[in-house]
């Protein structure tokens, strides 16, 4: 891929890996170097590593850490056409496969997706460090993954559904999202007690391989639906900052499965699956305790913006539906707890 690297993680990733990276990078007569990633997925970030990046001849970018790190990366990579390895440090998003990065305001709210030519050209997983970090990224990459066939589903049922490369759903992208969901539903349990113990197991393998790799081919290929809207639609209040990615697209598949009409036997199988994993299936807790009508209905407008992958849904949307199927989800998340 080139003879010099720049290798981009915030402080905590780099006291994790640097050292490894850097010295197995000088073993292989690469030169390379390294850069503080600030923890924000912005344009200015982007262009602020991407002039560092030019300063040192990169013709590598390494993005190692989550989400926002190796979308910071893939927007690097892809403003200078250098190439780009995805090294993820925790499985908690599909991230690291996707040849797009989602793009927030340097305060948090969700702009736009940024779409590439190419992939990365890498996706570098090491499972002993995804077993080793905190659990609830692992937990947060199966919310993730969870919603990936529910998505590509409902993508492929409506006739004018399109995935990520605006194109019409592709069998092979169903049937890996498919895959993803069986996979997360046979092993995340036991996967997340033996992440909770730093262990590495043949589940914990299946369930990173769903969460990174499965998760990310199925959406690109297959691609999402409401519950990512409606991620997108709750990053617009601030009380939900504090939860990840996999967090609030949790709430959101519920809310999709609700919105959808499914029975109240299988909307209950998947809240009770979520929440043996650890996932959140009510509004208080991803940080919205009370939300009021006006919170709901500013989430709901959010998550019907034109171009948002709601209209993926076979059928027609209206955000007072969509308000009332996240109030519902979270009220079924509250009787399910109780
Ligand atoms: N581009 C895509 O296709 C795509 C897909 C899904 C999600 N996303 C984006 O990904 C982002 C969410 O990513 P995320 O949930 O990974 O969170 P994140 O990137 O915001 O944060 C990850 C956190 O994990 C920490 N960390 C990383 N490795 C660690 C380790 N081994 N031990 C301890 N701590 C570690 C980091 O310091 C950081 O604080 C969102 O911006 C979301 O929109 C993008
Ligand atoms: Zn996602």
């Amino acid at each position: 891929m080139g003879d010099s690297a720049l290798l981009i993680g915030d402080e905590v990733v780099l006291d994790l890996i640097e050292s490894t990276v850097l010295e197995a990078f000088e073993n292989a007569g690469i030169t390379a170097t390294s850069v503080t990633f600030n923890g924000e997925a912005s344009t200015t970030e982007i262009e602020r590593i991407a002039d560092e990046a030019t300063d040192h001849n990169t013709d590598i970018v390494v993005g190692a850490g989550g989400g926002k790190a190796i979308d910071t990366a893939k927007g690097v990579g892809d403003t200078l056409g250098i190439a780009t390895v995805s090294m993820p440090t925790v499985a908690s998003t599909d991230a690291p496969t996707s040849s797009l990065s989602v793009i927030y305001s340097e305060e948090g709210e969700f702009e736009e997706y940024r779409f590439y030519d190419s992939h990365p050209n890498l996706v570098l997983v090491d499972t002993e460090l995804i077993a080793a970090a905190p659990t609830s990224f692992f937990v947060s990459g199966v919310g993730d993954a969870l919603a990936t066939w529910f998505e590509a589903d409902a993508a492929y049922q409506a006739t004018d559904g399109e995935n990520f490369f605006g194109g019409r759903p592709t069998r092979g992208g169903h049937v890996l999202a498919k895959h993803c969901y069986e996979t997360v539903r046979k092993h995340a349990h036991s996967a997340i007690r033996a992440v909770e113990n730093d262990a590495v197991t043949e589940s914990v393998e299946a369930v990173t391989e769903a969460n990174t790799l499965l998760s990310g081919l199925g959406f690109e290929n297959g691609g999402i639906a409401a519950a990512h809207s409606i991620h997108n639609g709750l990053t617009q209040l601030e009380a939900t900052h504090g939860a990840s990615h996999g967090e609030k697209v949790s709430i959101g598949t519920i809310a999709q499965l609700v919105l959808e009409g499914r029975s109240t036997a299988f909307i209950e199988e998947i809240v009770a699956f979520s929440r043996e994993a650890g996932l959140p299936v009510t509004l208080a807790e991803i940080g919205l305790d009370d939300p009021s009508s006006d919170q709901l209905a500013r989430v709901a407008e959010a998550a019907c913006a034109e171009g948002e992958t709601i209209y993926n849904e076979p059928f027609e949307i209206e955000p007072s539906a969509v308000a009332d199927a996240i109030r519902t989800a979270d009220a079924i998340g509250h009787t399910t707890s109780e």
